[in-house]
């Protein structure tokens, strides 16, 4: 190293590379989160502390007891499991955090979105470089030529992905959809259109929350029967109708409200028009169009998770963006659309919402 390239004393002991290392080396803690899901650790931790050994037993685990206990710690040490003593005579139990949302057996549970990012986006993810070279998807629809979130096609012929891809929306957005009931106004309003419904959670959440409100959950075909199944288990198969379509091509039934969780995010720019041109037809006067996402902040700094949701776009749907209220404001005022404003939901998910 030449000597002007040696930084002074003062620079190093001021500077650290810790974040480079823990962000740069990120995926190997985040791999051992979702290995633990996938095992069910958990929910066998949820039922009964155990040891290393018996974990290693009831798991299946053939790798040496010394590795298993480097998998446990690791856990302790990123704050998922407690442990009481040490390796052989330690007895591992969840974190409370850990116990409420990822133990399968309780309704709390939201490591849905950790099984898929297990089984389909970490694969996808390591053509990222590809992704951003090409612009193009790298998931199953990777070298189809597809976007505008044609790559459900693909997806949904598999039942048992189908459901999880179902699962994996509504555990992320369970909490968003629960603060969306709170937080917006519905007594003004009667219906409720929701735009790529999936199973039903969101006007499930809103007619729990608000009686007098009539609702609408429209998806694709496959996804129907997951979504009758989900409605008549909260008894609600009265308050919701579950219709089948394609949102780029069919129009909109009237409604006062019209929703659309992680639909926007999912298509390129001029499908975004469309589909906010669309609802702006649809919405009855002094209706609105709730856009449920990770909304970036309009300077671009702050919110990170939906800044890398946007590059997980890229991976989904190739042309496809999230993107900050300003944009929105933008799409919707040329739409037609009076004003905007911004509701913070749960964690980086926000509601925009454009009246008309
Ligand atoms: N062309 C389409 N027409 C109708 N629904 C679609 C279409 N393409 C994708 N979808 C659905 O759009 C949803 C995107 S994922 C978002 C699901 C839910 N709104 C949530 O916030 O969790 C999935 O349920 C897809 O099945």
């Amino acid at each position: 190293m030449p000597a002007e390239a040696i930084p002074e004393k003062k620079v190093v002991e001021t500077l650290n590379p810790s974040k480079i290392m823990q962000v740069g080396m990120g995926y190997w803690a985040s791999k051992v989160v979702l290995t633990a899901v996938k095992f069910e650790l958990f929910t066998l931790l949820a039922n009964e502390p155990s040891s290393g050994k018996k974990i290693k037993e009831k798991l299946g685990m053939h790798c040496s007891d010394r590795h298993v206990y480097d998998f446990l710690d690791a856990l302790v040490s990123l704050g998922f499991l407690q442990r009481k003593g040490l390796l052989d005579d330690a007895i591992y139990s969840n974190a409370e955090d850990t116990d409420l949302f990822l133990d399968k057996k309780k309704p709390s549970y939201m490591g849905g979105i950790l099984e898929m990012a297990n089984n389909r986006l970490y694969k996808f993810w390591g053509d990222l470089d590809e992704g951003l070279k090409t612009g193009l998807p790298q998931n199953e629809g990777k070298g189809k030529g597809r976007g505008n979130m044609e790559f459900f096609t693909e997806l949904y012929k598999d039942e048992i992905r189908l459901k999880e891809f179902v699962d994996a929306m509504t555990s992320i957005q369970i909490g968003n959809f629960t603060a969306l009931a709170n937080k917006l106004d519905f007594s003004k309003y009667n219906t409720l259109f929701d735009v790529g419904g999936a199973d039903g959670w969101l006007s499930i959440q809103i007619c729990l929350k608000h009686p007098n409100i009539q609702c609408t959950t429209f998806d694709l075909p496959p996804v129907e029967p997951l979504a009758k199944n989900r409605i008549a288990y909260f008894n609600l198969s009265n308050r919701i109708n579950v219709v089948s379509g394609d949102f780029l091509k069919d129009d909109f039934q009237k409604a006062d409200v019209i929703t659309m969780g992680n639909i926007l995010h999912g298509v390129d720019e001029e499908t975004k028009q469309k589909l906010i041109n669309k609802a702006y037809q649809a919405l009855n006067d002094g209706g609105a169009l709730v856009a449920i996402e990770n909304i970036i902040d309009n300077e671009r700094r702050q919110n990170t998770f939906g800044l890398l949701m946007s590059l997980n776009m890229l991976i989904e749907n190739g042309d496809a963006f999230d993107y900050t209220l300003s944009d929105f404001e933008r799409w919707t005022n040329a739409a037609g659309f009076k004003r905007t404003e911004l509701i913070s939901l749960a964690g980086p998910t926000n509601a925009a919402v454009a009246y008309k």
